[in-house]
Formats: C-alpha cells, structure tokens, sequence
C-alpha cells in the first residue's frame, strides 16, 4: 500500500517518464535576476523543462486551444494567436505543468507571498501570429507588483521588453523549454510584446502562470 503522497508522487514520476522523459528540472541558484530599470527585473533559468519538444507536441495536440476575436475601433478582429486559460484550482492540461507551479511556489514562495494561482497558455502558430506591446496590467499589475512566469516551448521567438519611460528594448529569445520571469514593477513601468516577423518561424507555445487577479 502506498500512502496517497507517496503513490502521488511515483504516478508523476512514471508519467512523465513513460511520456517522451519530460521534466522539470532545479530552480535555486540556476536562475539568474537581471535588474531592469524602475524597479522591474526579470528571471531567466535557460533550459528548465528538458524533453521540451515532447511536451510542446503534447500540449499542442490536447490542449483545447481557443480563437478569439477583439473589437478594434469599429471592427471585430482575430487575436493572432490561439488561447486557453486555467483558472486558480482547475485541473492543468499536463502533469508537467503541475510540477512546473509546485516548484515555482516554492521558489518564490518567500519573495511573491503567495501562490501562483492561474495559467494562461498561447499557441503562435507561426511567424504571423503576435501580441503587441502591452503589460499585464488589469487587475493587480496596474498598482502593485507582481510576478508573471513564462515557460517557453517549440520554436524560439523573440520576447521584447521595453521601458515605458523610454529607451531602447530588450530582446530575449526563449524556446524549447527556458523560463523567463517577469517581476518588480514589470508589468506597470515596462511593456512586452511578441512581434510577428517577416521570416517564416515554426510555431511555439508559451505558459503563462500568474497569482490570483493578474491578467
Ligand atoms: O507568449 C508570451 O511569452 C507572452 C504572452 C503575453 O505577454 C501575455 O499573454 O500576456
Ligand atoms: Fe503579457
């Protein structure tokens, strides 16, 4: 008989071996903080899931992505990139991802003050798809400071950040499975965006965990 923990803990385990070997490695000292300007920095822990492309398959083939359209002055337009959203306590699509929040929560436990609560998954189809400049800034990134964690899969597409104040932007370039967090004043003194390129670029999805009311 296993306790419910331990037989917990060897299903994850198993599955994630039997799936393609996807896991999801060591946070602690293989992240590294790169101050930004205004109180903003960013985490970045290259590498983090490995079998990254597997898991990029999987998501891609069982996720129940979403088209969304936006109102555009007086026109109805598709978001360039298809959506799904988990909120705080459903089920996440893949254990992977499940194990990806454990170890998040535990490593900024002490610095966030709270769990990561929601995930938001994009899937960019190819170079055409996008999202514009922008910060997550509806609810609790407007006022405060928040965290946003991003993990990369598929194909790498340059992630932009850019002081509203002005300056130059950043470029990172993150794919087959880095992390990149964004934190501090992030979300109300920098902007980023995922541009669409002129060159042909496979496709690439991104998981977003974020804590309760930040969007
Ligand atoms: O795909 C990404 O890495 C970023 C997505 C994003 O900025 C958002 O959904 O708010
Ligand atoms: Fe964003």
């Amino acid at each position: 008989m296993f306790d419910s923990v331990g037989s917990l803990g060897s299903m994850f385990q198993a599955s994630l071996l039997d799936a393609d070997e996807v896991g999801v490695g060591s946070l602690g000292s293989s992240v590294r903080r790169v101050p930004l300007t205004d109180g903003a920095w960013i985490d970045l822990r290259p590498g983090w899931i490995s079998g990254a492309d597997a898991l990029f398959q999987r998501l891609v083939e069982t996720v129940p992505w979403r088209d969304e359209q936006r109102r555009m002055y007086d026109r109805v337009v598709a978001v360039p990139r298809r959506l799904a959203f988990y909120r705080a306590g459903a089920p996440l699509p893949d254990p992977a991802l499940a194990e990806m929040k454990r170890l998040l929560d535990e490593h900024y436990a002490e610095e966030l003050g709270e769990p990561f609560a929601t995930a938001g998954l994009c899937l960019y189809r190819d170079h055409r798809d996008s999202v514009s400049w922008h910060g997550d800034r509806y609810g609790r990134g407007r006022h405060e400071d928040v965290m946003v964690a991003i993990v990369s899969l598929g194909t790498p597409r340059p992630l932009l950040l850019r002081p509203r104040s002005g300056g130059p932007a950043r470029r990172y370039e993150p794919g087959h499975g880095d992390l990149l967090v964004m934190g501090g004043s992030c979300q109300r003194t920098w902007e980023h965006a995922i541009p669409k390129s002129a060159r042909p670029l496979g496709p690439r999805v991104s998981i977003q965990f974020r804590p309760a009311n930040v969007s």
